[in-house]
This record gives C-alpha cells, sequence and structure tokens, in this order.
C-alpha cells in the first residue's frame, strides 16, 4: 500500500506540488500523467525517499522498486556487475528473479558488456530490472519503457499487469496518456495537484 497525503514541494519560490494525496492498493496499477514540468518527476521522488516535500507525509508497506527517469548505472561496470552489485544492497541470496527478468527483457547476451558499450533502450532494460530484481511490494516506475522497441514495449506491458496480479502496488509515470486501457487507474497531474481521471469500473 502507497498513501500519500497533502504533499507540496517548492524550489525556492516556484511550487511544483501543491496538495497532491493519492492512495494505491496492492495489485492496482495506476498511471500519472501531466505536462513536462507539471512536477511527476519531483513527486516520484518524493514517494521514493529521495526528496523531502515541505508539507505532507507518505506511507509505504513493504520494501520499493524505484526506476528513475535517468538511468542511474556506472558506465565501467557490466550488466552482471550491476547485478552482484545490487543484490549485495539488497541482500538477496539468489539472483533468480533477476535472471528470468534479464530473459523477459531479451539481453541475457549483453550480461558481460559494459554499460558504456549498451544502447539507451538496453540501458533501460537494465535500470527496470534493477528495480524490480528483489521482487519489491511496491514499485514506482518513471517513464520506464524510454527507447523500448514495440516487443520489449509489449513486454513491459506484460510484466506490469503481472506484477499487479502478484498483489504490487505499481505507480507508472508518463508524459503522455496512452495505454489507459492497462491502468487501474489514471491520474493527471496539473496545476499542482493530482485529479483522477479514469478508473477501470471493474476494480
Ligand atoms: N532540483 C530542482 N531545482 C529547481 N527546480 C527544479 C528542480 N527539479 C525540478 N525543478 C522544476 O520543477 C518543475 C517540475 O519538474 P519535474 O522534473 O518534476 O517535472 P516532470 O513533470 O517530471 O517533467 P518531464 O515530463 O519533463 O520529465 C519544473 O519546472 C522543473 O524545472
Amino acid at each position: 500500500m502507497l498513501r500519500v497525503t497533502g504533499v507540496r514541494k517548492a524550489y525556492g519560490r516556484k511550487s511544483v506540488l501543491e496538495g497532491v494525496d493519492l492512495r494505491v492498493r496492492p495489485g492496482r496499477l495506476v498511471g500519472v500523467v501531466g505536462e513536462n514540468g507539471s512536477g511527476k518527476t519531483t513527486l516520484l521522488r518524493i514517494l521514493s525517499g529521495e526528496l523531502t516535500p515541505d508539507v505532507g507525509s507518505v506511507h509505504l508497506d513493504g520494501s520499493l522498486g524505484y526506476c528513475p527517469q535517468h538511468p542511474v548505472l556506472n558506465t565501467e561496470l557490466t550488466v552482471d556487475q550491476h547485478l552482484r552489485y545490487f543484490q549485495i544492497a539488497y541482500r538477496l541470496r539468489r539472483l533468480g528473479r533477476a535472471e528470468e527478468l534479464i530473459d523477459r527483457l531479451g539481453f541475457a547476451h549483453y550480461r558481460t558488456m559494459p554499460v558504456k558499450h549498451l544502447s539507451g533502450g538496453t540501458r533501460q532494460k537494465l535500470n527496470l530490472l534493477l528495480a524490480l530484481m528483489h521482487d519489491p511490494a511496491v514499485v514506482l516506475l518513471d517513464e520506464p519503457y524510454q527507447g523500448f522497441d514495440w516487443e520489449t514495449y509489449l513486454r513491459f506491458w506484460e510484466l506490469a499487469s503481472e506484477l499487479s496480479a502478484a498483489g504490487k502496488a505499481i505507480v507508472v509515470v508518463s508524459h503522455l496518456a496512452y495505454d489507459t486501457e492497462r491502468l487501474d487507474a489514471l491520474h493527471r497531474l496539473r496545476g499542482g495537484v493530482l485529479d483522477e481521471v479514469t478508473t477501470r469500473s471493474t476494480v
């Protein structure tokens, strides 16, 4: 469960978030859209704990998986070295889930390659994998399919719906409101507040 109450954030005198409320229950796949500069990344950074809100609170049950907009990778390390690094950080005994995701996202043949030689789309696959390899309860994804080819894009949504079926609470941020039929609810960030645009009637 993810619960956000009355979150406000300003950078200096520029107010970006003016009272954001959001609740995402386990098993729900929720989209947040908004124009460039509307504050989507600021909101996700607050939800992930990377940034502190000026006012308001964020409550999160269970482990967090956060896929930031810009891949935070070490260009000198290989894919496998990233896995080892994150395995230790997440205190995982095994890399089973990571291996499965590498196969699902189709980049097993790049495992021994340093990140500096990977394409943008493959870097993004690794970025996504690092957010999911510890099987988190709450998943925050900032423009997660940037640079993906069509097949990978479709696989991403397949994966997202499996995660929600497995009871994860998922937030996907995008600047475009497409693929809305794949979501349980869609929210629009505008003027510093979050409006609910649609909710799937079956949920
Ligand atoms: N560290 C910062 N210092 C000052 N202003 C910032 C900072 N980070 C973001 N901003 C400003 O806050 C506003 C919201 O930025 P944010 O990156 O959250 O928007 P966004 O909706 O994610 O945009 P995009 O769709 O372009 O990624 C923008 O006007 C941006 O210039």
